[in-house]
């Protein structure tokens, strides 16, 4: 059987207005994105609705994420909400999401894996893998770890963090369903063509493997 597609997830900088990213998550879209992540920490609910409502006019909503915000997800019937440290339990945010959304929740640790798994996540974002501007002066993760968890969960892990497109076989081959990308999509000068590289990496990662 040919393995499922492998996923492209693309997270918004926290740093570009509404109009820009409806410009990239279009371009994206066509370069081979799975989902994007809302991921706007300083932005209220409200503004975070207008965006979901703006973007699904240009991608399917199903393909839409948010981050943190459980209730904005359920109220506007996005693809699902990505839950952070601080945000609901996977537990809590089931009860609010119908069961075709998906909960997903950040991960740094075996521990905080089984423990998200055991709630009731549908997947797991495991990071930052490989050093990253989005967490300045942390030590990266690598992949070690990172292939304990995969063996340990039975539900899908999406490697994150500082991933190129050169990178993405090592994380492929430490048995991730995907991989999410912020900077080597948002900073790129022409997002179709970055999301392109990405979209090419994965599906011929096997290919590439050292
Ligand atoms: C051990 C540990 N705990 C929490 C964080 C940061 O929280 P996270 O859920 O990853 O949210 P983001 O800031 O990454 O959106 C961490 N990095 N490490
Ligand atoms: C939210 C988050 N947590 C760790 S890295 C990251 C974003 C990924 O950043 P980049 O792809 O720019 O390294
Ligand atoms: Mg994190």
């Amino acid at each position: 059987m040919r393995p499922a597609c492998p996923e492209l997830h693309v997270i918004t900088s926290g740093r570009h207005e509404r109009d820009h990213v409806l410009r990239m998550a279009e371009a994206a879209n066509k370069g081979g994105m799975t989902y994007l992540h809302i991921r706007e920490k300083h932005r209220t609910a409200q503004e975070i609705a207008e965006w979901v409502e703006a973007l699904a006019g240009i991608i399917p909503r199903v393909q839409i994420i948010v981050n943190d915000r459980v209730d904005v997800a359920a109220a506007y019937g996005c693809g699902g909400s990505h839950l952070a440290y601080h945000s609901l339990s996977p537990e809590a945010a089931r009860r609010i999401l119908r069961s075709n959304q998906l909960i997903g929740r950040s991960v740094h640790s075996l521990e905080e894996a089984c423990l998200a798994a055991e709630q009731g996540a549908d997947y797991l974002l495991y990071g930052h893998i490989f050093a990253s501007g989005s967490k300045p002066g942390l030590a990266p993760r690598g992949t070690e770890e990172l292939r304990t968890i995969v063996s340990r969960v039975d539900i899908p892990v999406i490697g994150l963090g500082g991933i190129r497109p050169e990178l993405v076989p090592q994380v492929m081959g430490a048995g991730c369903k995907g991989i999410a990308v912020l900077s080597g999509i948002t900073d790129a000068e022409d997002y179709y063509k970055a999301a392109r590289a990405y979209r090419e990496a994965l599906d011929h990662w096997e290919e590439n493997t050292g």
